[in-house]
């Protein structure tokens, strides 16, 4: 059988990841773990996040993967790091806000980043923003609640929409011409994104990027699938299984069984 490729996020989140490295990628096969139980890691301490990443990681590599994407933005911030120490053999993809092409986007030099309090107040943030945007203005903005209501399910409703509302506020009033989306859920609510933000305004997220560096990666190590195999995803949660069937189904119309996983 095909090695897998792991992917992990707290939640749903890195469903924006899984679907764009199957299309890059339609032959490699997936694991997905949502650690819905330890949902949101945002506002957890980093030592938590780390170790709930590291069991996550021991998981997959107990199901042989060949590489890992930590597709969550929060713990690549928190873990990927350590991760990388612990396997210095293993590829593994993290996740960075796209702010390297936003602010070399901006002609403004003003750039908005949405993302989780964990994402933003982390050490690797702070080097993200040194190295590329130093001689620009960065709004940083924390998005308390906002996966939550994605998680939910809730895209469209009164309450994500004021909440979003809010947030965009100090970017849009700032004038930034670059939206970076700094975390692996909010991809799920462009349409109302795109209805709230002024036109003038062009949102980055790290997808489809994070798909092609996974390939190179593969391709560099002789790892890429065959090219004729095809297979389903599988989804684990360490949450409600009921409940994730049931979001993975709005978020991405698949419908599939998804398995109950307990990493304590
Ligand atoms: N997927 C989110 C984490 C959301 C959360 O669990 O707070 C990220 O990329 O940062």
């Amino acid at each position: 059988m095909q090695a897998p490729i792991g992917i992990f996020d707290s939640g749903v989140g890195g469903l924006s990841v899984l679907t764009e490295v199957q299309a890059l990628l339609p032959n490699e096969r997936l694991i997905y773990i949502a650690d819905s139980h330890y949902l949101p890691y945002g506002d957890k301490p980093n030592a938590l996040v780390i170790e709930r990443s590291v069991k996550l990681t021991e998981y997959l590599l107990a199901q042989q993967a060949k590489a890992v994407i930590v597709a969550c933005n929060t713990a690549t911030a928190a873990a990927a790091g350590y991760l990388r120490e612990c396997w210095p053999e293993l590829p593994i993809i993290g996740l960075e806000p796209a702010v390297k092409p936003a602010a070399s986007y901006s002609k403004q030099g003003k750039i908005g980043v949405l993302a989780t309090q964990g994402t933003l107040s982390s050490q690797r943030f702070a080097s993200l923003l040194e190295r590329y945007a130093a001689a620009l203005e960065v709004v940083s903005q924390p998005c308390i609640g906002l996966a939550d209501q994605i998680e939910r399910g809730l895209l469209t409703t009164s309450e994500t929409r004021a909440l979003l509302e809010r947030y965009l506020q100090p970017i849009q009033q700032a004038g930034c011409d670059a939206l970076v989306l700094g975390c692996t859920h909010y991809p799920f609510i462009k349409p109302l994104l795109e209805e709230l933000l002024d036109e003038s305004i062009k949102v980055f997220d790290t997808g489809p990027a994070i798909a092609r560096q996974l390939r190179t990666v593969l391709f560099q190590r002789g790892l890429l699938a065959d090219q004729s195999s095809t297979h389903l995803p599988a989804f684990y949660t360490t949450g409600w299984p009921a409940q994730f069937e049931q979001v993975l189904h709005l978020l991405l119309n698949i419908r599939t069984a998804v398995q109950p996983l307990s990493l304590e």
